[in-house]
């Protein structure tokens, strides 16, 4: 036995503050103690992404700003890097045909925008044999633009699709993975992930596919419209629209971070509102059972509120951003007069007359025009690019956690090959306010040193089991676990997890482990049934589907059940037990259980715990009742100030 007192309110020396700051500053939400290391010192070096999505003014800083720039490009770097490099060759395949149809759209937009001065022409002339071939030229002109528009529509509308296929499957394997679900869930890294996996990536991809042609093709009609209007007008033509451009860009780029921002805030905002709605339905019998409707109605009502008012505050900012871009537009035609006016007040047109002048003024004002609106879209965009930059942050925000807890998991377990848990020196810290929960703890379990942990509420039980697990990092110190520990190490919470699907793949999820499935007959399952005393389940399960031909035609435990059904037709205590019938099914070395047994009454819990030593599996267990020592070899007793017990 060994008995470690401590200080109480011992707090671990760490170097945690500047890894603190590099987490935050890449928009990584972390705790607020200075205390316990959970960052990685790899962590990059970027400023601080609290100023990006806050409203108050990030010091003024120019230099601050500069750089929250420069990581506004390198995450939006990030996400054109994960598309490059996708395997979803369409992705390119559609960027090309938009680009070809937007290319071939802006050429009969340039035709049909001859047209008016042709027909000036042919009309001042009265030349009639001229009227009807300009007639069926116009009419090929205007079917090709509808065409070539309704096509970019098209293009565009799947290339968005393909976009978002993209970005979330890779979302999805960053997110969806051993550690960063489970991180970032429990160490709250980054708000509502769920909203950033389904809502801001559809909504990146949607403008993406609209802003990105646009600031493709740009360039190369610029350089030629250019060229066309210096014919015109000289070089004060096109000096004249690129300062109009500059003098727009600056303006536009000057209203548009706020909006960003802002952007930013209303997802977070809708993220919350969502959540409680949904917590609303999944709660419904506590809040009936509590006669709390009106408490949930005022809450639902202020989270609105909220929503409402990040809603307006960003009208408002995108007010300016509309006003500087729609001022700026129709200041453009304003300038285009000027530049047809330079060449017939210089008296270049002196020669000319009538229709002639007036369809060469007609055809003047549209080249000039042209390149403006040319200049304007571009400026245009930016209302489409703060979006852009909005929702992307959120998404690489994501990533980011991602690769933080990959850096954590990187540094924190090693694996042996005898099959063992060896925790050396091990502390644990309370991820929020760094308290000392756990201080050098030396275990060494083998096969068959099953150990309960016991000790009052919020000592740090869960948080123990948590870093056994493999799925927080240890304050300090260091873990071995045992070598392919999907197979070896099972973790079960009390909350019982139900899976939407048939009872065959209730008991035997995940269905693979270690990248193994494994087949099994009806009548396993009915043993490990039998065994967690859940024998009556595939009877209630007989008239599912009834009215679904293919269903019944399945057997009872192929037959698909919705999750809310599992959830609904399994008491608490049911539902711990079809969780540790996932422990008897697959038989892991070591099953690490949070007070999973806490809705089993005496009796049942003897016997699933019975049925798992049977099976040779070894149980680390938290648990309160003094039933449960006799399944247990030792007994590790956690104290409030951090020290320990261990018999
Ligand atoms: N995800 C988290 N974020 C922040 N703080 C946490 C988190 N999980 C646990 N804590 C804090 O860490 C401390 C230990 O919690 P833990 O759940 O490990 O206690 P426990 O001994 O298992 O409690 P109980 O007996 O009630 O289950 C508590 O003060 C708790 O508030």
């Amino acid at each position: 036995m060994s008995y470690m007192p401590l200080p109480s309110q011992q707090t671990l020396p760490s170097s945690s503050v500047p890894q603190r700051d590099r987490a935050q500053s890449v928009g990584i939400m972390l705790p607020s103690s200075p205390t316990v290391p959970l960052l990685p010192s790899s962590a990059p070096e970027t400023p601080s992404s609290d100023a990006f999505y806050s409203s108050e003014k990030p010091d003024g800083q120019h230099k601050q700003q500069y750089a929250i720039g420069r990581l506004l490009l390198r995450r939006l770097r990030r996400i054109g890097a994960v598309l490059h490099a996708s395997s979803n060759k369409r992705i390119g395949l559609w960027c090309l045909l938009l680009l070809i149809a937007k290319l071939l759209g802006e050429v009969v937009y340039y035709y049909a925008g001859r047209l008016p001065s042709e027909f000036y022409r042919v009309l001042g002339d009265r030349d009639v044999s001229s009227f009807y071939p300009l007639l069926f030229r116009c009419i090929l002109v205007v079917t090709v633009a509808g065409a070539c528009h309704a096509a970019l529509e098209l293009g565009g509308g799947l290339l968005g699709t393909q976009v978002r296929q993209t970005l979330t499957e890779y979302t999805h394997a960053r997110y969806i993975d051993e550690k960063t679900l489970h991180g970032v869930a429990t160490q709250g890294l980054v708000d509502n992930p769920d909203q950033r996996v389904t809502q801001d990536i559809e909504r990146l991809s949607t403008t993406l596919a609209t802003v990105l042609p646009e600031l493709l093709l740009a360039p190369p009609l610029v350089v030629y419209y250019t060229v066309k209007c210096w014919n015109i007008s000289g070089f004060l033509g096109p000096l004249s629209i690129y300062l109009y451009f500059i003098v727009g860009a600056l303006a536009s780029r000057m209203a548009m971070p706020p909006v960003v921002k802002q952007v930013y805030r209303l997802e977070r905002a809708e993220g919350d509102f969502r959540f409680l709605s949904l917590r609303v339905v999944e709660y419904a019998e506590s809040i009936a059972f509590f006669s709390g409707q009106q408490r949930e109605r005022k809450a639902a009502d202020s989270s609105l509120n909220g929503v409402i008012s990040v809603q307006k505050q960003l009208l408002w900012k995108q007010f300016w951003l509309g006003l500087v871009t729609q001022v700026f537009a129709y200041l453009g035609s304003t300038v285009s007069y000027v530049i047809i006016a330079v060449p017939i007040f210089l008296g270049r047109y002196d020669d000319r007359s009538g229709g002639d002048l007036s369809s060469v003024i007609s055809m003047n004002a549209f080249v000039s025009l042209y390149l403006i609106y040319r200049f304007s879209l571009v400026i245009e965009q930016a209302k489409r690019l703060a979006d852009v930059a909005g929702f992307g942050t959120r998404i690489v925000q994501l990533w980011e956690a991602a690769d933080w807890l990959d850096r954590q998991a990187s540094e924190q377990a090693v694996r042996n090959t005898e099959g063992k848990v060896v925790t050396q020196g091990l502390c644990v810290g309370a991820p929020r306010d760094g308290r000392l929960l756990v201080s050098n703890l030396d275990l060494q379990l083998g096969p068959g040193d099953s150990l309960l942990i016991t000790g009052p509420n919020g000592v740090g039980k869960t948080s123990l089991l948590r870093v056994l697990a493999g799925l927080w990092p240890p304050a300090s110190g260091t873990l071995s676990l045992p070598a392919a520990a999907a197979h070896a190490v099972f973790f079960l919470p009390q909350q019982a997890y139900m899976v939407a699907g048939s009872l065959r793949e209730q008991l035997s999820y995940p269905w693979t482990t270690s990248g193994q499935s494994r087949v099994c007959s009806d009548g396993e399952l009915a043993r490990v049934l039998a065994l967690v005393g859940l024998e009556h389940v595939p009877r209630m399960l007989e008239g599912e589907g009834e009215g679904d031909e293919q269903q019944r035609q399945l057997g009872v435990y192929d037959r698909w059940v919705s999750a809310q059904t599992w959830a609904r037709v399994l008491s608490p205590g049911e539902r711990q037990r079809m969780s540790i019938g996932r422990v008897l099914f697959w038989r892991p070395t070591f099953a690490i259980l949070d007070e999973c047994t806490s809705s089993l009454d005496v009796a049942a819990e003897e016997r699933v715990y019975a049925a798992m030593q049977e099976a040779g599996i070894t149980v680390v267990s938290v648990g309160h009742r003094a039933e449960l020592q006799r399944f247990h070899r030792r007994r590790l007793h956690l104290l409030a100030d951090g020290s320990h017990v261990l018999e």
